[in-house]
């Protein structure tokens, strides 16, 4: 594991606070059946900021962002505690009215592999109802652009979504996100899968996209995760060991295992 120094330049400690956070987690835990996965997470994610999930294998990173869009009650997860988005709890929200708002990026592109690349990115808007073919083809425009992906493929926006390059394919599966207009995006490993050309690329897109998106990503690379984040969790054992800005944890952090796990000892 590559290892990223402990320095001794002090960087403040930057707590978000319940009013600046667009999704709030109150002594969360998570379940499956009997196994607890998460044990009273309590966190605060900033709007139009990008917060790092980091942590050891099996320490609840992607059980914690399933949890953020119902999706781990869709695996049969149960949890107790509360998760509110925008204030209002997620238990009130409709599921599918909730993944519109709170869209989810994968670890493994995941295209649909019988629809062009047009039809990718416009599939939930059409599923939705939208029937306007101009305003359709506007929209797929204006989100292959946003992901940077139009030049390399308005030429041929007919073949499939699966004939692309990985990398393209995940930034056509970003591009199927924000179609939507989520206000959270969530992203589960999005770059494991690439090579470092198609990672950089998406490391630049997550900068830019959070102009207009909250996001939060789980990442295994602790270079990614400082390179991209404004605020980093460190879990472990499903607990959530310390959260702050990502400057100070990568150089400063203020728990024994986070520094451990920073620098490579564990892990
Ligand atoms: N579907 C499931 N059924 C039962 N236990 C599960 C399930 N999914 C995850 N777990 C368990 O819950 C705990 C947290 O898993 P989770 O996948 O959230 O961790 P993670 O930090 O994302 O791991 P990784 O980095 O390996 O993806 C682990 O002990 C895991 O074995």
């Amino acid at each position: 594991m590559s290892q990223i120094p402990v320095t001794n330049i002090i960087y403040e400690s930057r707590k978000v606070t319940e009013e600046e956070a667009v999704v709030s987690t109150k002594n969360l835990s998570a379940y499956f059946g009997e196994k607890q996965a998460l044990f009273e997470v309590n966190l605060n994610i900033p709007k139009n900021q990008v917060t790092a999930i980091i942590g050891p294998s099996g320490c609840g990173k992607s059980t914690f962002l399933r949890c953020l869009n119902r999706m781990h009650e869709v695996i049969g997860g149960t949890y107790s505690g509360s998760i509110l988005f925008d204030g209002e709890d997620i238990k009130n929200i409709n599921p599918v009215e909730l993944r519109k708002r709170v869209g989810m990026v994968f670890q493994k592109p995941n295209p649909f592999p019988t629809m062009s690349i047009m039809n990718n990115v416009v599939a939930g808007l059409k599923l939705n109802g939208m029937r306007d073919k101009r305003l359709l083809n506007e929209i797929a425009e204006e989100n292959l652009k946003k992901v940077g992906l139009w030049d390399e493929v308005k030429d041929n926006l007919n073949r499939s979504g699966a004939s692309i390059s990985g990398g393209q394919q995940q930034r056509l599966c970003i591009a199927r996100t924000i179609a939507l207009n989520p206000e959270v995006i969530l992203m589960d490993e999005p770059t494991s899968a690439l090579d470092p050309i198609a990672t950089a690329k998406i490391e630049d897109l997550i900068y830019e996209l959070k102009k207009e998106y909250t996001i939060v990503i789980v990442t295994h690379n602790m270079q990614q995760a400082a390179r991209v984040s404004d605020y980093t969790a460190f879990f472990y054992m499903g607990r959530l060991i310390e959260y702050d800005n990502t400057k100070k944890i990568f150089t400063n952090p203020s728990n024994k295992q986070t520094e451990e796990y920073i620098s490579g000892r564990f892990g």
